[in-house]
């Protein structure tokens, strides 16, 4: 059988994510799996110093997501129906390979490789891209204290990883749908009809 559309939205910090993937579940009536944010204890820390959390932090987020994976596998893919979540699981694979280095960041790609493999993943994925100007004018604006000081360089270089992993991803899973959305110039929050055209399209691929 077909699997259920899994659909995912993905892009670097601030893109609007969260936003939209809220959006279109309210507007096509599809149940949401959000990241977990606020209860991580490793975040804050993380952005004090990434070379000493880093490994922390990115098992933390690899298991959070893992059994907020299998709980989706369980509770709608199985079943046939459809599910939005605000990220893909495989963005662990692409902030570990930036934060982590030599036997961490190996041990992190098997232990990664290990819990997934198996699970079924997204089919179509919603990847916001946008440039570091307008993803710093986001995160001023949603104000959370421990990303003030963000490092440009690394909102920069993940900027560039996303463009990698969605090239890969598409290589990896040539059946996944990837949907790039030019966050530079699309605004769904501010424009009805920028959102109706990306409800238009969701809509037709769910056919
Ligand atoms: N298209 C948009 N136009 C203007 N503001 C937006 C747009 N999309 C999101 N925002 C605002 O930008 C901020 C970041 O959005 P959001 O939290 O959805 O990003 P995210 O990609 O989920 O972030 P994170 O990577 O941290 O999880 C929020 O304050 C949100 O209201
Ligand atoms: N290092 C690292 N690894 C992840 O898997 C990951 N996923 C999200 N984030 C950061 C981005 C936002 O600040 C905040 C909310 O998305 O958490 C991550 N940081």
């Amino acid at each position: 059988m077909k699997q259920a559309p899994f659909i995912a939205v993905e892009g670097p910090i601030g893109a609007g994510k969260t936003t939209l993937a809220s959006m279109l579940a309210e507007e096509l009536n599809l149940p949401i799996i959000k990241e977990i944010v606020d209860e991580n204890p490793f975040l804050a820390k993380f952005y004090e110093n990434m070379d000493d959390w880093s490994f922390q932090l990115e098992m933390f987020f690899l298991c959070n997501r893992y059994k907020q994976l299998e709980d989706t596998v369980t509770q709608y893919i199985d079943k046939g129906n459809p599910v939005i979540s605000d990220y893909h699981i495989y963005k662990n694979l692409i902030f570990g390979e930036r934060t982590l280095n030599g036997t961490k960041r190996e041990k992190y790609r098997q232990i990664y490789h290990v819990l997934t493999d198996d699970l079924p993943k997204p089919n179509i994925i919603l990847y916001i891209k946008a440039n570091l100007d307008t993803l710093l004018t986001r995160i001023e604006k949603r104000g959370r204290p421990f990303e003030e000081g963000m490092d440009t360089a690394y909102l920069e270089q993940l900027i560039k990883d996303y463009d990698d992993a969605m090239a890969s991803l598409a290589i990896q899973e040539p059946s996944t749908v990837i949907i790039t959305i030019d966050g530079n110039a699309v605004d769904f929050v501010e424009n009805p009809e920028h959102f109706t055209e990306i409800v238009s399209y969701i809509k037709e691929l769910m056919k």
